[in-house]
C-alpha cells in the first residue's frame, strides 16, 4: 500500500450535490497518474477536493502517512500539494518574473530552474501576465505551482485549447519534471492518447466512481477498450 497519496473510499462534492462516489485510488511516488473520463464524470472534482476545495461526505485522503482529509487548502499547499488549475491564474498585473517570485518559497525551483524549464518565460521575463500568449500562460501556470515546492502536481486540462507545437513542449516539460526532478503528477487531459503518455497509472471516471484503474501503456495499445470506456472513436485517438 502507498504512502505517497491514498484516496479511500471518498464521497465528496458540493454542499449536497454528490459528485464522487465511494472512489478508491492510490498512487507510489514517481508513478504520475491520468485522470480521464467524459465530461462531467468529476474529474476536476476529484482534483478540487484533494486541494481541499470540496465538501467531503465519507472516506479520507492519506498523504504521506498522514489524513490530511479536514485539512485546508493552504495548509495542503505547504505540505507538498501543486495546484495548476484549469483558469491557469497568473497575476495579469505582475511581470513573469515578478509572478513567479512573489510565491518562491527558497525552494528546489528558482528562477533559474523554471526558465530552463520552459525557455520561453526567460525570453518574456518582463511581459506582463496579460501580454502572453495562452501557451506561455500555462507555463508561466505551472512554473508558479513549481515555485512552491510541490512533491505531487496536480494538472487540469493544461493542454486545452493550445497549438500542437506547444502541446508538444509542454508535455515534455510534464515527462521531463516527473522524470529527472523528482515529481509527481495527476493529469486531467481530454486527449486520452496525451494523457497516457504522460503517465504510468490511469484511471477512467465515469459519474464518480471508477471504471478503469491500470497501467497506461496497456490502456493506449488497447483501442477498443478505451473506445469502451470513454466511446472516442479511432480518429479521436489518433490526434
Ligand atoms: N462548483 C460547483 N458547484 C456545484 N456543482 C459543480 C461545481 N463544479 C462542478 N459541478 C458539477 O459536478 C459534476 C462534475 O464536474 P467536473 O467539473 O468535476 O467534471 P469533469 O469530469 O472535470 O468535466 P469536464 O471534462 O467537462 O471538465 C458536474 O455535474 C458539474 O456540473
Amino acid at each position: 500500500m502507498s504512502d505517497f497519496l491514498q484516496i479511500e473510499n471518498l464521497t465528496a462534492g458540493y454542499h449536497d450535490a454528490i459528485v464522487l462516489n465511494n472512489l478508491s485510488v492510490s498512487i507510489e511516488r514517481g508513478q504520475s497518474l491520468a485522470i480521464l473520463g467524459r465530461n462531467g464524470v468529476g474529474k476536476t472534482t476529484l482534483l478540487e477536493t484533494l486541494m481541499g476545495n470540496t465538501t467531503i461526505k465519507r472516506g479520507a485522503i492519506r498523504w504521506l502517512g498522514q489524513d490530511i482529509t479536514r485539512l485546508r487548502p493552504a495548509e495542503r499547499a505547504r505540505r507538498g500539494l501543486g495546484w495548476v488549475p484549469q483558469e491557469r491564474e497568473v497575476f495579469a498585473s505582475l511581470t513573469v518574473r515578478e509572478n513567479l517570485e512573489v510565491i518562491a518559497r527558497g525552494s528546489h525551483w528558482t528562477l533559474e530552474r523554471v526558465y530552463k524549464l520552459f525557455p520561453r518565460l526567460r525570453e518574456r521575463a518582463g511581459n506582463y501576465g496579460n501580454q502572453l500568449s495562452g501557451g506561455e500562460q500555462q507555463m508561466l501556470a505551472i512554473g508558479r505551482a513549481l515555485m512552491t515546492n510541490p512533491q505531487l502536481l496536480l494538472l487540469d486540462e493544461p493542454m486545452e485549447g493550445l497549438a500542437p507545437i506547444i502541446v508538444e513542449e509542454l508535455s515534455e516539460a510534464v515527462r521531463h519534471m516527473c522524470a529527472e526532478e523528482g515529481l509527481t503528477a495527476i493529469i486531467v487531459e481530454q486527449h486520452p492518447v496525451l494523457a497516457l503518455s504522460m503517465s504510468q497509472h490511469a484511471i477512467v471516471l465515469e459519474r464518480g466512481t471508477v471504471t478503469y484503474a491500470g497501467s497506461s501503456a496497456e490502456l493506449a495499445a488497447d483501442g477498443e477498450r478505451l473506445n469502451q470506456l470513454l466511446g472516442v472513436t479511432n480518429r479521436a485517438l489518433a490526434s
